[in-house]
């Protein structure tokens, strides 16, 4: 595939392929996938189990490279980058939410979304501004100095944003936020993504299960078995038959 040289995308995969290896066995995974995101595109990723959509986040994500293929991001090859520029572009320009939070239990909420700050020269008066700034915008203000086990589930995954956005990151990826929350806090971490969309205009990959929070994305793609699933069949109603949650318009 030729991709044109459009700088409306910020991510572009091109011809990606990912094979692992389970011992001395080859389990291919994905298949020559083409696709991309436009700057300030909320994105969902969805598909069954086993599809290849977290191993498609961790390409784009610089977590992993692919076997084959390209991935551009905001101009920058990083499927051809060696680990170690890999891991500081991608301290520098991801910010990750994850299902099961990841938080480090004994730091406080505000010395976790302090952490990815501590790779970069910055003066701790700007650090700590940085910090408190992230805290409020997910509402925290008042959890400062909470352990992650004495907070609920929702507040954990608030910390878990703040310390995504801290850094100011071009693009956001989150691997199912709402797969440990309850319906109502699943809602509130949806709006206040919604919300990092919207007001801060942040380009956001979310890969989910869930009919509602891929209700949340401007746009989807659908992955089965290791390919990007075409056009008309790449909707809501199609990819959860029965699904009668909020109207869906398609932004292609
Ligand atoms: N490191 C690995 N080594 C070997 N196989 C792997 C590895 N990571 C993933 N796989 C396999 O790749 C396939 C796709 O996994 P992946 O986690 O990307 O799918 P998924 O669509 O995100 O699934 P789910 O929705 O269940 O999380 C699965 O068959 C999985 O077992």
């Amino acid at each position: 595939m030729i991709t044109p040289p459009t700088d409306e995308r910020l991510v572009v995969v091109d011809g990606v392929r990912k094979t692992y290896m389970r011992g001395a066995t080859e389990v291919p995974v994905l298949h020559g996938v083409d696709t991309h995101l436009n700057r300030g595109e909320f994105v969902s990723l969805i598909g069954p189990s086993g599809s290849g959509k977290s191993t498609l986040l961790n390409l784009i994500a610089g977590l992993d490279r692919p076997t084959q293929g390209s991935i551009t991001i905001d101009g920058q090859k990083i499927s051809h980058m060696d680990e170690s520029p890999l891991a500081r572009w991608r301290s520098t320009n991801v910010g990750f939410i994850f299902q099961f939070y990841h938080l480090i239990p004994v730091l406080t909420a505000y010395e976790n979304v302090e952490l990815p700050l501590l790779l970069y020269n910055l003066s701790a008066k700007r650090r700590r501004e940085q910090v408190l700034n992230a805290l409020e915008l997910v509402g925290l203000s008042h959890r400062l100095t909470h352990r992650p086990g004495h907070m609920s589930g929702g507040e954990q995954q608030r910390v878990g944003i703040a310390r995504a956005l801290v850094t100011d990151p071009v693009l956001i990826v989150a691997d199912e936020p709402t797969g440990d929350l309850d319906g109502h806090t699943s809602e509130e971490i949806l709006d206040l993504l919604g919300a990092v969309h919207e007001d801060m205009k942040k380009t956001i990959l979310l890969v989910t299960h869930d009919p509602a929070a891929a209700s949340r994305a401007g746009r989807l793609i659908r992955l089965d078995s290791g390919h990007i699933v075409a056009g008309a069949a790449n909707t809501l109603e199609e990819a959860f038959p029965g699904w009668s949650g909020a109207t869906y318009e398609s932004a292609h």
